[in-house]
């Protein structure tokens, strides 16, 4: 016979002996319940003290029974729902409710969260005899209400509900809903979660509108990899979770929403540890991606070298490393990438050796790649050019910038990292000097630990530079935090030292006559190109003109004497 599960301890045998009895009862397919067999779970629950519940298939077989305690009831793992389902469990909860309550949110959170048939809650009565009923089952539809309850005075009053018909038409309308929704666009539909008011980890300090302009970043970011946004929401918390990061209770309404959002991924604003990640996984059918993993994907899909390829996959793999320690099926979903790109050889098997192995592989490959091109270096520069390297901002106008001043076409587009791989050209200076000039990969705040290593090779070419002009976004709101993140990892690369210029590009995008955001800087517009001869000349000074030494006082934080 079948056992019961759940809160069982303490029971009596011949309490035990009555629930395991319940696996032989069967009711009507289309019946939500028999009077029998409510009234078998009213006067076993109301002797207990208990919640008891029955999982019943579409033939109205017991397949499970569940003991609670006197307020809820925790179901056996029938595992979760695939993300972005429209099929219903073929499982139908009835259960007692002790205290008169109607259906509530842990019944509502079942129902949508493991798709349920139907949810049903008895009333007992203190004669230990059944009372009301009530029942719940979802909606289709991504917008409106979720769920519909009903209430009938007695478990005799619900005839006119038929259990199985309602369902299968449920069904029905769910895939309707659902292919409707696909056919508008194939791309994944995303939730985003931005984080903020932690006073530890990732998100400490965070206020509420940093939170925000961080969470309006994770769009772009999503935007750029390619995923449908669905959805965002921020979640504030004074201290993380530690399991589910943002709390369980906010985890679940998420969920509730990407099921009726029909989501198939959730994306975080802030590094999951690998446990969160795990933990997290394992709560949902959904595929779950952090930030980091979001930018590692836009690597991913634009890497355009060989070397920018490994180097990629590389840093995915050290990501995923300590997160495979989880179940199979969440693995793969952590390992996923957008569109399924997750790194190359995860897709084919993963397996933490294999992993560890591949991860040596690649190091070694990316050692050899860079030596031979250190060589190359040295020898594209045996002439002794001046090196003048463009950072900046992800989408500041870098790639813009180097167009312009050089009438050349590399890729620019209105997408964050454009640029992956560095691409040089040769300026020519008035006087008819020389320089080597060198577009490189955008930076963006909180630069993943791991991409900073891997892209340290491609950014090794800034240790040659002579000048470094460090391009932003005028007409960025989040000016400020933009530039101290570039400065931020400059600092991080040991680059501080170097001359700087810092380049106000976009000024076309503010009114004109509007005064530049900051003192310090020229003032450019690529695509006008109102600026560029000041911004030459700027550059001319520091490389011939001796302006080199008011240049260090500027990269060591003193006020910037005239350079322009
Ligand atoms: N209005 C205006 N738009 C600009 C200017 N410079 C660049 N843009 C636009 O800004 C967007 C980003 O330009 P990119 O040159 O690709 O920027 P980037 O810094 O190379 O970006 P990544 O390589 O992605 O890091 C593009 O849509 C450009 O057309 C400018 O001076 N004025
Ligand atoms: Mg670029």
């Amino acid at each position: 016979m079948q056992e019961v599960s759940g809160n069982t301890l303490g029971l009596k045998p011949s309490q035990l002996h009555a629930l395991r009895r319940t696996y032989r009862r069967r009711v009507p397919a289309e019946d939500i319940v028999s009077p029998e067999l409510a009234r078998h779970l009213t006067e076993i629950s109301r002797e207990t003290g208990r919640q008891v519940g029955v999982l019943l298939d579409r033939k109205g077989d017991v397949q499970s029974v569940v003991v609670g305690d006197a307020r809820k009831l925790d179901l056996p793992d029938i595992g979760r729902a695939r993300a972005g389902s429209y099929r219903l469990r073929g499982l139908r909860l009835v259960h007692t409710h002790l205290n008169g309550e109607a259906i509530t949110r842990d019944d509502h959170t079942d129902l949508a969260l493991l798709r349920l048939d139907l949810v049903a809650a008895i009333e007992v009565l203190d004669s230990g005899l059944p009372g009301k009923l009530h029942f719940a089952h979802l909606l289709p539809g991504a917008s409106g209400e979720m769920w519909k309850d009903e209430t009938v005075p007695t478990v005799f009053d619900a005839g006119f509900y038929d259990a199985l018909q309602n369902t299968l038409a449920l069904e029905d309308e769910l895939a309707r809903a659902s292919s409707a929704l696909r056919k508008t666009s194939g791309r994944e539909r995303a939730i985003l979660v931005g984080v903020g008011g932690s006073t530890k980890g990732r998100g400490k300090g965070r206020g509420r509108a940093e939170a925000e302009s961080s969470l309006e970043e994770l769009k772009e970011l999503s935007r750029t990899a390619g995923v449908e946004v669905v959805d965002a929401l921020l979640a504030m918390r004074r201290e993380p979770d530690p399991r589910y990061l943002i709390g369980k209770g906010k985890l679940d309404e998420i969920l509730l929403r990407s099921m009726q959002l029909m989501a198939d991924v959730i994306i975080f604003d802030a590094d999951l540890s690998p446990s969160q990640a795990i933990n997290i996984a394992d709560a949902t059918a959904l595929k779950i991606l952090d930030r980091t993993q979001l930018i590692l994907d836009i690597f991913a899909q634009r890497a355009q070298s060989a070397e920018g390829k490994l180097q990629v996959e590389l840093a995915q793999l050290k990501y995923l490393y300590p997160r495979l320690v989880g179940r199979d099926d969440s693995l793969s979903r952590l390992a996923g990438g957008i569109g399924g790109r997750g790194p190359g050889e995860t897709k084919l098997e993963i397996d933490r050796r294999r992993v560890r192995d591949r991860i040596t592989a690649l190091e070694r490959r990316i050692d050899q790649v860079s030596a031979s091109r250190q060589v190359r270096r040295k020898q594209r520069n045996a002439n002794g050019l001046p090196i003048l390297s463009i950072v900046g901002y992800t989408n500041a106008g870098k790639s813009t910038l180097l167009n312009a001043l050089t009438a050349s076409d590399v890729l620019a587009e209105n997408k964050l990292f454009a640029t992956l791989d560095p691409t040089s050209r040769r300026l020519r200076f008035p006087r008819d000097r020389e320089v080597i000039i060198t577009d490189t990969v955008g930076f963006i705040r909180d630069l993943p630990e791991d991409l900073v290593t891997a892209f340290r090779a491609t950014l090794e070419e800034l240790e040659d530079a002579d000048l470094l002009l460090h391009v932003v976004d005028a007409s960025d709101p989040n000016l400020d935090a933009q530039v101290a993140a570039v400065e931020k990892i400059l600092a991080e690369l040991e680059l501080t030292g170097k001359p700087r210029l810092l380049v106000l590009n976009k000024m076309d995008r503010l009114p004109p006559g509007t005064p530049p955001p900051l003192a310090e800087g020229v003032p450019v517009s690529a695509v006008t190109r109102e600026g560029l001869q000041a911004l030459l000349h700027a550059c001319d000074r520091i490389l011939w003109s001796g302006g080199r030494v008011g240049f260090d006082e500027v990269a060591a934080g003193a006020p910037r004497r005239e350079i322009v």
